[in-house]
């Protein structure tokens, strides 16, 4: 469903208001949430979900429970075995009798092992299975959410969700559910046989479970807690060390290893007073529930004792039973491991679950019946946007048309919401008031692919990914060849400098791009944008690193091939040869379009253009710089764009 109004705009909302400087105009602008926030699930409520996830692997999980039972129940039949050894063999002297049995003992043994091996392997890698479904999910969710969530995140903090928590997840599965089936198949398998020989010694044992139980209540929502926390510090730390490594430019230059290393290291010790804390439970937990283990085992050592004084029982089957006590108390032992694991892992998945369950606020529900094809005419209709609830408008009933095919240049000071125009018509945040529309329909209306594949931002700030000059240019067009990548580099003028590189268009990089210069990572970036043949392209400073000669010939080229292709072109620039270039000259201030014409119209007028122009804001290039000959053909008063000197290389 469209929202095609916030609630400021119905009217008279912030009457109250009106003198408040967050308020102008009587309007109040809401916040754009980011995402819708989930509830916090219940600890069986998240087990349950990690299982949904192992339903894929149903047969192999069948598989793996089948052997573990059977190689568990190997384990529960060789006590008898040996009671039969000491009973018959030992008791009646016969020695051969006694190397048959030890060899059938070994030999249930080896194979209890085996079997028990191979269920554990099966369980254990559908737990890998598992975890990489639950990472692969995970990023495919964080990455449809929308621009603000992120901005309201720390990425360090989001990999460690993706990593170690689902990490954590991954241990309870496999780790610690193999080993809850096979504690809980011995548990009852050895109290099954236990009071099948002797229902006496038996209700001993079972006066452990409640011991345990009520450790087991007292302890866990503590741990619970406790994990959650832990994981949380960890995180932390997490996302100072990976935002010390990712700012290591600012941190080198502005000598701030120590000050780094101390905001990390209080960061680890916030997080290691949570896992002492943790760790401090876990082995008060364990050692009461040893002690009440150890208990039952002396109490059935001394009572069964008594029976065999008695002659009530056999000294084999006390032998058995000890055997069983032992099973039993291992169980309750590694139960108390177990319930710390899984606490962990509860805290771990609520963490994940949290980030699976945000639904993104831009939504992606498009007309059906949309047109293949875009002539590209871009209309502001009484536009209002806020970023924050605190009442503040970036864009305030901005209305605005740009032709099909034809180039305007977006300019105004600082922070009068001229990249925030070129986010809002690219859908990465949505309009609280008013409504773009391209070709006459409400952007909101078009799937937001198809709105992407025809709309390309190239902003100032340039993102390469790690790997080769021609993987990152191909990441605009991930079909194209390596002709129409080379082609794009040379439209971008970045051919030359890819040739001239080591590898070529094979070269890495480097993170982020660091091996190159800014100007090279901005025609890189350039390159990719027009791989995509976008209908409306949005050049957002794209230029600003790049010299004079090469920045007019990629306008040359951009310029060209807009009027040739029919591309819609917006510049976001303080540069003169940019905005002279242009068909027509928007001019914003404080979120409003209050000037629109041609340069030479907005000059002769005297009003805001140039009044930024007398201020210097938008500036030529300062004498002496390379390209100064393709400068003056912009720096002409009435230059027309056909006058440009065309770039030999169009796409
Ligand atoms: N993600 C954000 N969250 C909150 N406020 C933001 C965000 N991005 C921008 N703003 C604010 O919105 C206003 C407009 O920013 P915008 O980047 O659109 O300005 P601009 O005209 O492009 O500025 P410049 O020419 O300096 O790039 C600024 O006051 C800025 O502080």
């Amino acid at each position: 469903m469209l929202v095609t109004s916030w609630s400021w705009f119905d009217g008279g909302v912030c009457e109250d208001k009106a003198k408040d400087s967050h308020c102008k105009g009587g309007r109040e602008v809401s916040a754009p949430e980011s995402s819708s926030r989930p509830q916090r699930k219940s600890f069986p409520a998240q087990m349950l979900r990690i299982a949904a996830y192992a339903r894929p692997y149903t047969r192999r999980i069948t598989v793996g429970v089948v052997l573990v039972l059977l190689g568990t129940m190997f384990s529960l039949v060789y006590p008898i075995g040996i009671a039969a050894v000491v009973d018959t063999a030992v008791g009646s002297g016969d020695e051969r009798l006694l190397h048959v049995f030890s060899i059938c003992v070994l030999g249930l043994f080896v194979l209890g092992a085996v079997v028990g091996f191979s269920g554990n392997y099966l369980l254990d890698s559908t737990g890998e299975y598992l975890v990489l479904d639950l990472r692969k999910k995970l990023l495919s969710n964080l990455l449809k959410l929308d621009l603000a969530f992120f901005h309201s995140q720390r990425a360090g903090d989001l990999t460690a969700r993706l990593t170690s928590d689902t990490a954590s997840i991954r241990h309870a599965v496999t780790d610690t559910g193999v080993s809850l089936l096979n504690q809980g198949l011995m548990l009852v398998g050895s109290a099954g046989v236990m009071v099948y020989l002797n229902w006496k010694l038996a209700l001993i044992v079972t006066l452990l479970a409640p011991v345990t139980t009520v450790l087991s209540r007292r302890f866990g929502t503590f741990f619970q807690e406790i994990s959650r926390q832990a994981q949380l510090r960890n995180a932390e730390s997490n996302a100072i060390a990976h935002e010390a490594i990712s700012g290591i430019p600012l941190v080198k230059s502005m000598s701030r290893r120590d000050f780094e290393v101390a905001k990390y290291e209080a960061a680890l010790k916030a997080l290691q007073k949570e896992r002492t804390l943790l760790v401090r439970t876990d082995a008060w937990f364990r050692g009461l529930v040893a002690v009440s283990t150890s208990l039952a085992v002396v109490a059935i050592f001394w009572f069964g004792g008594m029976q065999v004084l008695a002659e009530q029982i056999s000294a084999g089957e006390l032998v058995a039973f000890l055997f069983y006590v032992q099973n039993i108390s291992g169980c309750f032992a590694s139960f108390a491991q177990l319930y710390a694991d899984l606490n962990q892992a509860a805290g771990a998945s609520s963490r994940v679950f949290d980030l699976l369950d945000i639904e993104p606020k831009i939504s992606d529900e498009a007309r059906p019946d949309v047109a293949s094809t875009c002539s590209g005419i871009v209309e502001f209709d009484d536009v209002g946007f806020g970023y924050t609830s605190n009442g503040i408008k970036v864009i305030d009933g901005l209305r605005m048309t740009v032709g099909g095919g034809s180039v305007v240049a977006l300019v105004g000071n600082s922070g009068c919401g001229k990249s925030s125009l070129l986010h809002l018509l690219l859908r990465l945040y949505d309009v609280n008031a008013g409504q773009i529309r391209i070709d006459g329909v409400d952007i909101r209306e078009y799937p937001l692919a198809w709105l992407r594949e025809r709309v390309t931002l190239v902003s100032q700030d340039v993102f390469l990914f790690s790997g080769s000059v021609r993987e990152n240019i191909r990441y605009g067009n991930l079909e194209a060849n390596d002709k129409e990548v080379e082609r794009a580099a040379r439209f971008a003028q970045a051919h030359d400098f890819v040739a001239k590189l080591d590898e070529g268009y094979d070269t890495e990089v480097g993170d982020r791009g660091v091996k190159l210069s800014g100007g090279q990572r901005q025609r890189i970036a350039l390159a990719r944008a027009f791989l995509r043949k976008p209908k409306i392209l949005l050049l957002d400073e794209a230029t600003s690193g790049v010299d004079y000669a090469i920045e007019n010939k990629i306008l040359a080229s951009v310029i060209e091939w807009g009027k040739r292709e029919g591309i819609t072109t917006i510049i976001v620039t303080h540069r003169l040869n940019s905005i002279r270039i242009s068909d027509r000259v928007a001019v914003l201030d404080g979120g409003r379009l209050i000037e629109e014409g041609s340069y030479d119209e907005l000059v002769s007028r005297g009003g805001k253009l140039a009044a930024l122009l007398e201020a210097g804001i938008l500036r030529d290039f300062d004498e002496g710089v390379e390209g100064k000959v393709a400068e003056t053909k912009f720096l002409a008063p009435s230059t027309k764009v056909r006058s440009v000197k065309l770039s030999s290389s169009v796409i």
